[in-house]
C-alpha cells in the first residue's frame, strides 16, 4: 500500500504542479528546458528573451546611470586576473537598492522589465521545486522597493580589458555558525539578460561556465530542506556533497552527506567548522571522510583562493566542461547559484552591459 500511496503523490503533485502552471514569459519548451538544465546544474541559455526596442532602453537607462556616477564596485571586484581593483579596467554594478529607486532615470522601464522578471519568478517556482522562489508577491504600485527582499536585481557594466574571476553566486559560510542563519533568503538562481548590441566573438568577454562532464543524478545546489551544495564526489555518477551545519550547536560541528534515493547518507564524521580547512578550496575536508576512497573522489565547488593555492592543480581538473557563452543582445540566461562555477572572459575594443539578478528562496532554518 505504502508504495501505491508514494506514487500517487508524486503523479498528483505532478498533476498539480502541471495544473497550476503559472503564465510567464516562458513558453511551455523554454520552462521545461529551463527547469532541467537548471536541476541539472548546467547554464540555460534563451535567446531574443527581450526584443531591441526594450533592451536599448536598458541599456540607455544603465549608461546615464553610470555616466551619474551611481555605479560602484562591489564584493567581487578583487576577482580579476590581477586580483586587484583598478578603476580603469573594472566591473561596476548599479545595486539592486539603487536599481529600484523610482526617482533614479527611467524607473519606468526597469518597473516593467521588474515585472517580467518577477512573473518569470512565479512561473519558474513550481516546476523548478523550489516552492519558496514564489512567495512574497508584491504589489508594484506601493511595494516596488522591497522586491529586492526576494529578488536582487542590478545593471553591471564590464569596461575594455575587464574580467571576473571563477566564483559561485552563493555559498554556504564554510563557518555556518549562527551567522549562517540570519538572513531571511539566499540566492537561489542566478540570471543575466544581455544588453550589447552587435556583440561579436571578437569582443570577447564570454561568461565561461564549468558545468560537471559526467551525469549528476539527484538535487544539485541545495537539498529540500535548504542544506547547501559544497561539492562533489566525482565519478561518471556524479554525486552532490551537501553540508549538514545544524547538528551540535548552529554549525561548531558539521558533517558533509549525499542523497541516495532520498535519503541522506553521510560521508563523513563530525568535525569543527574551521575555516583553515577551506584555504585551498576545501581539499583539507578530505581526512574526515569516511574512506581513504570516498575522500579522493571529493571535489570542492568553491576554486582555490589564496595565490599560493593557486599553484596546486585543480581538484575538478578532468571533470569539468567549459561552455562559454557570448552576452549577445536579448538574451537570458539563468543557473543554479550554487552549484555552478563561472567567470567572464576579458573583453576587447568595448564596454559590456548586463542587468544581472537573483531569484531569492527562504533560508534554511537553523
Ligand atoms: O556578467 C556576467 O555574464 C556574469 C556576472 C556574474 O557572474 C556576477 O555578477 O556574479
Ligand atoms: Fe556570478
Amino acid at each position: 500500500f505504502s508504495s501505491v500511496t508514494v506514487i500517487c503523490r508524486r503523479r498528483c503533485h505532478l498533476i498539480n504542479s502541471a495544473l497550476n502552471a503559472e503564465q510567464g514569459p516562458l513558453t511551455p519548451s523554454q520552462l521545461s528546458y529551463a527547469v532541467s538544465t537548471i536541476q541539472a546544474g548546467h547554464i540555460a541559455v534563451i535567446d531574443d528573451f527581450l526584443p531591441k526596442s526594450f533592451t536599448s532602453k536598458l541599456r540607455e537607462d544603465a549608461s546615464n546611470l553610470y555616466s551619474q556616477n551611481l555605479f560602484e564596485a562591489d564584493g567581487l571586484a578583487s576577482y580579476t586576473t590581477t586580483k586587484t581593483f583598478d578603476p580603469n579596467v573594472s566591473r561596476q554594478v548599479l545595486k539592486s537598492a539603487s536599481w529600484h529607486s523610482i526617482p533614479l532615470g527611467d524607473s519606468g522601464t526597469r518597473r516593467s522589465f521588474g515585472t517580467k522578471m518577477h512573473s518569470l519568478r512565479t512561473q519558474i517556482s513550481s516546476p523548478l521545486l523550489r516552492p519558496t522562489l514564489k512567495t512574497g508577491t508584491l504589489n508594484y504600485q506601493t511595494d516596488w522597493p522591497d522586491i529586492k527582499k526576494k529578488h536582487e536585481i542590478s545593471y553591471t557594466r564590464y569596461s575594455v580589458n575587464a574580467s571576473l574571476g571563477r566564483h559561485t553566486d552563493e555559498h554556504c559560510e564554510m563557518l555556518k555558525k549562527r551567522e549562517g542563519w540570519v538572513r531571511p533568503t539566499r540566492r537561489s538562481v542566478s540570471w543575466l539578460v544581455y544588453l550589447n548590441d552587435d556583440w561579436s566573438v571578437s569582443n570577447g568577454g564570454e561568461l565561461r561556465c564549468y558545468e560537471r562532464k559526467y551525469n549528476v543524478s539527484g538535487k544539485v545546489g541545495a537539498t529540500e530542506e535548504g542544506d547547501l551544495q559544497v561539492g562533489w564526489l566525482a565519478g561518471d555518477k556524479e554525486r552532490a556533497v551537501f553540508l549538514d551545519a545544524r547538528g551540535n550547536g548552529y554549525g561548531n560541528m558539521v558533517r558533509l552527506f549525499v542523497e541516495e534515493g532520498g535519503r541522506r547518507e553521510y560521508v563523513t564524521g563530525e568535525f569543527p567548522a574551521d575555516p583553515t580547512l577551506y584555504l585551498a578550496g576545501g581539499v583539507g575536508v578530505r581526512v574526515f571522510f569516511n574512506s581513504d576512497v570516498l575522500g579522493r573522489a571529493y571535489q570542492p565547488l568553491e576554486p582555490p583562493k589564496t595565490p599560493s593555492d593557486q599553484f596546486l592543480k585543480s581538484p575538478t581538473l578532468g571533470y569539468e566542461t567549459v561552455k562559454d557563452v557570448l552576452p549577445l543582445e536579448g538574451r537570458l540566461v539563468m543557473f543554479d547559484s550554487v552549484a555552478l562555477p563561472h567567470e567572464v572572459l576579458e573583453c576587447y575594443g568595448r564596454e559590456r552591459w548586463s542587468c544581472s539578478g537573483w531569484f531569492h528562496e527562504d533560508q534554511q532554518e537553523g
